[in-house]
């Protein structure tokens, strides 16, 4: 069995008095997403800090890339990728220009420096602006090169904390190809995110952190189930929800429930079926708590 990318043990982080993580657990598999998901303030960043080795840890361990963040620091900086690592944009430099001597820094010859430049480039929308200095981006342009900057290189483990946060939804789905292709050549990805659209397209496995603590693991399929099955849902005219009623989804019981319902509500009342979606697992998983932000 291959080891795992990350293995976190009752990791624990306290500023001053306020406990962020409060004795976190984590495993992730090599070559899978992983998303993190948690509203703000629910200590993500700090994990990534602490699996990057910029924070240290108050108690527990960590493992990246099989190397302990906090006795061979070294090596998991030189295992791992992460977002805005590279954040001194050159802003007297073009964008190619940047982009270039990244990769040029991190070891890559002249002509394949060229050829992942022009890939990233047009991955990000940055071909025309390309030859511009970054002075003169906008704030948008900025944060798309600067991704591009942190997916120049690759490395066994990407962090990308909040990767799409400010993108609009082009951008955003431009980022998921790179994130699946880069996931293809079997590296494994890390994220955090506040949008539960994200982690469900993305994520080979989700955890879900509330009050520091990690209150679900599982994949998208696994966390939906858990929080029940289908649900058959009544609307009235003005399209707002008035009724939620679980079904086993079987026509018979769903025939049922709306025969017994037909004598009492309009006739213009209407109806669907739906599984729970990733907002109804973080309300359920969070008991209620601070609402993710809808992709
Ligand atoms: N260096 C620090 N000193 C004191 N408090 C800190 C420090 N870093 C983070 N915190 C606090 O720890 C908590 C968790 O912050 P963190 O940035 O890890 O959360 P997050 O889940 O990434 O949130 P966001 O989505 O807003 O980035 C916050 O209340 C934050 O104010």
């Amino acid at each position: 069995m291959k080891s795992l990318a990350i293995e976190i043990q009752n990791l624990r982080k306290t500023f001053g008095d306020h406990v962020v993580l409060d004795g976190i657990n984590l495993s992730v598999q090599p070559g899978t997403v992983f998303a993190l998901l948690g509203p703000n303030g629910a200590g993500k960043t700090t994990l990534i800090h602490i699996l990057s080795t910029l924070v240290a840890p108050d108690e527990g361990t960590a493992r990246v890339a099989g190397f302990d963040v906090a006795a061979e620091r070294n090596k998991v900086k030189r295992s791992i990728t992460l977002t805005g690592q590279f954040a001194a944009v050159d802003d007297v430099l073009t964008g190619e220009e940047n982009l270039r001597m990244i990769c040029r820094l991190s070891g890559l010859s002249a002509a394949d420096s060229r050829v992942r430049t022009a890939e990233l480039l047009k991955h990000f929308e940055l071909t025309e602006a390309a030859r511009k200095r970054v002075k003169t981006y906008s704030g948008g342009m900025r944060r798309r090169l600067d991704l591009a900057i942190s997916l120049a290189v690759s490395r066994p483990v990407m962090f990308l904390d909040e990767p799409t946060t400010g993108l609009d939804t082009r951008s955003r789905r431009a980022l998921w190809d790179i994130i699946l292709q880069l996931k293809e050549q079997g590296i494994t990805i890390f994220l955090t995110t506040q949008y539960l659209e994200e982690a469900d397209q993305l994520a080979d496995t989700i955890a879900v952190i509330s009050g520091g603590r990690i209150v679900a693991t599982g994949s998208a399929g696994e966390l939906k189930s858990r929080v029940g099955g289908e649900v058959i849902e009544l609307r009235n005219t003005d399209d707002e929800i008035i009724r939620k009623i679980p079904t086993d989804g079987t026509i018979l019981d769903i025939s049922r429930t709306l025969h017994e319902l037909a004598s009492t509500l309009p006739g213009e009342t209407r109806v669907s079926i739906n599984r729970p979606n990733m907002n109804d697992v973080f309300l359920a998983m969070t008991a209620g708590g601070t609402e993710v932000a809808p992709a």
